[in-house]
């Protein structure tokens, strides 16, 4: 079911057009992620959703009630937009105890305290927390507190989860283990999640949806793997996952493609309309093979240099002026090498893509 629905919302701010017509809609018991640049509006549509900003144009609906409508002139409060709201900084009150700062909110919108306490020990027993209800801030950990910040907007038992770059102040590991928490946490709740984050790999890794934002507008709507692996410019192509990229003449010749440099050619497939043109072409780094030994539709190449990652190699390469690099298990030694790059990854961009 349907949950949140943004339509054509523009946003104006300091006399700029930041929002340019944004739509998406997210389902109960998955998870959308805004992803984008610095400055591309993903904390700006978040925060249009959770009705800290007002729009200038556009509907949003939650749970199938209109929160906002320009045309209609409807605006719903914040607090009455059945969302709970989670910031990059936890916020927490230094001198309240874990409970007492759950617990806050419902205090302020009126709830007797007995069900205020049966609320909090509910929702702190679904995240795992019980046994910290006494503790204050300074006593738990990060990764706890950010916990803890959760649970404060989920004791309202929102309809959506609207997270700002929730995970941005823990450190990469303990990252990894909340991003895989969260997921489940809304999945088993059955709630809709909404994430804003900057990183690639969080947005693949959490989401059932992407949204890849680009000055205001979405520039590529899907779930992580056909985002990753079907994207439909070079702007997508570039911005996500680990690549090669080359400038070069792009042939069209029948159904079959190809991109020339002045001393390369690789053979392609076309990710745009066109016929002969500049452009560019996109290779993911784990899309390229190298090997020590020559076959059938492998590409002569000179191996620079090898670096040492822990889990694999890095290879670079050159063949003419195309530079690319590979990842591998094994120390190579420098010289002539043969790299396989199957024609399909080899994305073919015309310029205007
Ligand atoms: N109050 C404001 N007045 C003028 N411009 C603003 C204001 N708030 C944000 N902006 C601009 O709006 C654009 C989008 O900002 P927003 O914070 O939504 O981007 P973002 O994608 O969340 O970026 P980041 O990942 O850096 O947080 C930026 O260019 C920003 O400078």
């Amino acid at each position: 079911m349907t949950d949140l629905i943004v339509q054509n919302v523009h946003k104006y701010l300091g006399g700029l057009h930041i929002l340019q017509g944004a739509s998406f809609t997210a389902n109960r018991g998955s998870i959308v992620s805004l992803l984008g640049a610095s400055g591309s509006g993903k904390t700006t549509l978040l925060r249009c959703i959770a009705g800290l900003e007002q729009p200038e144009v556009g509907q949003i609906k939650i749970g199938g009630s209109v929160v906002f409508d320009g045309d209609k002139r409807v605006t719903v409060a914040p607090e009455n937009r059945n969302i709970g709201l989670v910031f990059q900084s936890y916020a927490l009150w230094p001198h309240r105890s874990v409970a007492e700062n759950v617990a806050y909110g419902l205090k302020l919108r009126g709830v007797n305290k007995a069900d205020a306490e049966k609320r909090v020990l509910d929702t702190l027993g679904k995240i795992g927390l019980g046994h910290l209800a006494e503790r204050y801030p300074d006593q738990l950990s990060g990764g706890q507190q950010q916990r803890v910040a959760i649970c404060r907007a989920l004791v309202y038992e929102p309809k959506i989860l609207l997270m700002d770059e929730p995970l941005s102040n823990l450190d990469a590991k303990l990252r990894e283990e909340a991003r895989y928490w969260i997921r489940k946490l809304v999945l088993d709740l059955g709630i809709c999640g909404v994430l804003v984050t900057h990183d690639q790999a969080e947005a693949l890794a959490a989401s059932d949806n992407i949204l890849l934002l680009r000055n205001g507008k979405v520039a590529q709507e899907g779930p992580p793997q056909d985002i990753y692996s079907k994207p439909s410019s070079f702007y997508v192509a570039d911005f996500l996952g680990a690549n090669n990229v080359a400038a070069g003449r792009i042939k069209r010749d029948g159904p079959t493609a190809s991109i020339h440099g002045s001393n390369w050619q690789l053979d392609g497939v076309m990710m745009g309309d066109g016929a002969e043109s500049q452009g560019k072409a996109v290779i993911r780094v784990e899309q390229v093979a190298v090997h020590d030994q020559p076959a059938p539709g492998r590409i002569e190449m000179q191996l620079e240099a090898c670096l040492f990652l822990g889990d694999r190699w890095e290879y670079r390469l050159s063949y003419g002026d195309f530079k690319a690099k590979a990842f591998g298990p094994k120390l190579m030694a420098a010289g002539t090498v043969w790299a396989e790059i199957p024609r399909e990854s080899v994305w073919l961009y015309p310029e205007a893509a």
